[in-house]
C-alpha cells in the first residue's frame, strides 16, 4: 500500500512587535534635574504592560536619554533592547559595551530637533558596511533608518545589514491628511525588503490614528518604535483618573 502523506504549507505571520520608545520619559525627566518621571520604573512598567521592546535614541548632547541610560537599562530590560543612533565613535562603543539585541543607525546631524532622514546607502556604502560588520561581529542584530525609495534599500542589502527600519513621517504626514496611498511607496518598499530577505521595521510618528491602517497594509513589519506620540496619548489617556485622584485628596 502506497501512503501518502500531504503536508500543507502552513505560513505563519508573525504579529508586529511594539518597541515603546522612551525618550519622551527622559526629556520630562531632565526638565528638572532630578528622577521623576523615573526611567527604569517605567520601562520595567511599559514591558508589564505588554511591550514587546525598549528603544532609546541617545544623542550626542544627552538632552533626553544619557549615555548613562543606557548602561543602566542594560540589566533592567528583559524584552528587546534597541539603541538608535548616528553611529559617531562614542555611539559604537556605548554599544558594543550595553549589547543590545538591535542597534539601529539613524544619520542625525547633530543640531536636528528629531531625525529627519534615512540614510543614503550607496553614497555611505563603506562607512556602513564595516560599521555594521563590527555590530554583528559582536553579536548585535543591525537595523539601519531609511526612506523607502528602492535604491536605498538595495544599497541596504549589499551593506549587510539584518534588517531596515522605514522612516515613516511622510507616510504619518499625508495619512493625517487624508491621503491613504501615502502608504504606497511603503508597501513598495516592504515587498521589496521581503525579496531582498531584508527585515523589516519602521518607526517617526507612527500613533495611535495611523498604526492599525499602516501595519495592516505593510508585509512582513517585524517591529514599529514608537514614542512621541505614545507617550502624549499616555498622558491624555491617564488625565482622568490623576485629576481625579487629586481632588480626591482634596475633599476634605
Ligand atoms: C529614528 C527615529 O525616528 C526616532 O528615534 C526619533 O528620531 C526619536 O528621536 P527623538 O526622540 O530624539 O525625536
Ligand atoms: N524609530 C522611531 C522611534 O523610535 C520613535 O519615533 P517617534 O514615535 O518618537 O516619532
Amino acid at each position: 500500500m502506497l501512503l501518502r502523506i500531504f503536508v500543507s504549507k502552513v505560513t505563519i505571520i508573525e504579529m508586529t512587535k511594539l518597541s515603546v520608545n522612551v525618550n519622551k520619559i527622559a526629556t520630562l525627566r531632565n526638565a528638572r534635574g532630578g528622577d521623576v518621571p523615573n526611567l527604569i520604573k517605567t520601562v520595567k512598567d511599559i514591558e508589564r504592560f505588554g511591550a514587546q521592546g525598549i528603544t532609546i535614541h541617545p544623542r550626542p548632547d544627552e538632552r533626553h536619554i544619557r549615555y548613562q541610560d543606557a548602561r543602566d537599562l542594560k540589566d533592567v530590560v528583559t524584552t528587546e533592547f534597541n539603541i538608535e543612533g548616528n553611529p559617531v565613535e562614542k555611539f559604537i562603543n556605548l554599544v558594543l559595551e550595553v549589547r543590545p539585541e538591535q542597534v539601529t543607525l539613524v544619520p542625525d546631524s547633530v543640531d536636528a530637533i528629531t531625525s529627519n532622514a534615512g540614510w543614503n546607502t550607496v553614497k555611505h556604502k563603506i562607512f556602513l558596511k564595516e560599521v555594521i560588520e563590527e555590530f554583528k561581529r559582536n553579536g548585535i542584530r543591525t537595523s539601519v533608518f531609511v526612506d523607502p525609495i528602492p535604491e536605498m534599500i538595495e544599497g541596504a542589502k549589499l551593506i549587510g545589514t539584518d534588517r531596515i527600519e522605514l522612516y515613516t513621517e511622510d507616510f504619518a504626514t499625508k495619512f493625517k491628511n487624508g491621503q491613504l496611498s501615502a502608504v504606497k511607496p511603503y508597501v513598495e518598499a516592504a515587498l521589496l525588503a521581503q525579496d531582498l530577505n531584508l527585515g523589516l521595521n519602521a518607526g517617526h510618528d507612527l500613533s495611535l490614528e495611523n498604526i492599525q491602517f499602516f501595519s495592516e497594509s505593510i508585509p512582513d513589519l517585524l517591529e514599529v518604535s514608537i514614542g512621541h506620540a505614545l507617550i502624549a496619548e499616555a498622558l491624555y489617556d491617564g488625565l482622568e483618573k490623576t485629576i481625579k485622584s487629586y481632588l480626591k485628596a482634596l475633599d476634605k
